[in-house]
């Protein structure tokens, strides 16, 4: 498996307050890598340099095993990128948008009808995209940038401002895309979706990578050293995993107290609670 994705010591710095620290991590050829971390951690800025609409100051970048200063124009409208800033047209209806932008990406236009299915679109694609409820909007935007299948596909914060419920069919999209053969590089501050969606996620504070690994080898590394007991009278105990936490389950178990007993492992936000010190 190549690396799609790779960045050595990235360092860049922006205005006076802030700086992207050493940056390192790969993202391999077939995975969902997400990218976490509070407003202002950096991630819309890795994207930047990612995408070449920021240089760094130092350090190197590989996109798709070439330098990224190697890296043509053109690989770019093979790579799907979806940011906070949509470059669909206004005026246009969801379909119009969807047509120019086969055409631009040399697409046939009987894909077009396909993807709106698959963003359940169909029956909206004749209304102007200015007209499109939030969640419409996003959908169309990915259905442009997933048009050509691209092998890479960068999506900063897919699913912010929706509702579940369109979350889940972006979700599911995703899921499918890469299925198909898509990686995927995603930034988040919504740490179930990271935890659902993601074979690996980096997590980012303050322009330094704090943490990179796969969700459960995260959660393994944080758990706490104790399980959780739910009693008959609903009462939920925390006992350590020690030998006086053993007698205790144990009397629970045998006085016919003990309903459940679960292990106790922190969630994506516990756990950058735990590295940071700060509410995510
Ligand atoms: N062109 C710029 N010049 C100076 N500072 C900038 C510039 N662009 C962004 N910043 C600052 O860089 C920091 C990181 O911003 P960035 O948008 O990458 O964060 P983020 O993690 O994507 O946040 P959010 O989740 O809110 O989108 C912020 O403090 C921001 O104010």
């Amino acid at each position: 498996m190549k690396n799609f994705i790779e960045l050595q010591d990235v360092c860049l710095k922006l205005g006076a307050d802030f700086e992207i620290q050493n940056l390192s991590f790969h993202v391999a050829e077939g995975e969902i890598f997400g990218f976490l971390g509070p407003s202002g951690a950096g991630k819309t800025t890795t994207i930047k340099l990612l995408t070449k609409q920021l240089k760094k100051d130092s350090g190197s970048i590989f996109l798709m095993g070439e330098p990224i200063e190697e890296t043509p124009r053109s690989r770019y409208d093979e790579i799907g990128i979806l940011s906070d800033t949509s470059n669909l047209y206004d005026r246009m209806t969801i379909e119009e948008n969807l047509n120019f932008f086969a055409e631009l990406k040399g697409v046939k236009k009987d894909k077009v009808e396909g993807i709106l299915q698959r963003v359940e679109l169909l029956k909206e694609r004749k209304r102007p995209f200015k007209k499109c409820s939030r969640g419409m909007k996003q959908r169309a935007i990915l259905a442009a940038a997933v048009l050509n299948q691209p092998p890479l596909l960068f999506l900063d914060e897919p699913t912010s401002g929706l509702d579940p419920a369109t979350s889940q069919e972006i979700h599911k999209l995703l899921t499918d895309l890469n299925e198909q053969g898509t990686t995927i590089f995603l930034t988040t501050h919504n740490m179930e979706e990271a935890d659902k969606l993601c074979r690996r996620v980096g997590i980012l504070n303050q322009g330094r990578l704090i943490a990179c690994d796969t969700p459960q080898n995260l959660k393994l590394q944080f758990a706490r050293d104790e399980v959780q007991l739910l009693t008959k009278d609903r009462k939920v105990l925390r006992v350590k995993k020690n030998q006086e936490g053993a007698k205790a389950i144990y009397d629970a178990i045998c006085g016919g107290d003990c309903l459940t007993i679960h292990s106790r492992e922190p969630n994506l936000e516990e756990i950058f609670l735990q590295l940071t010190g700060r509410e995510f």
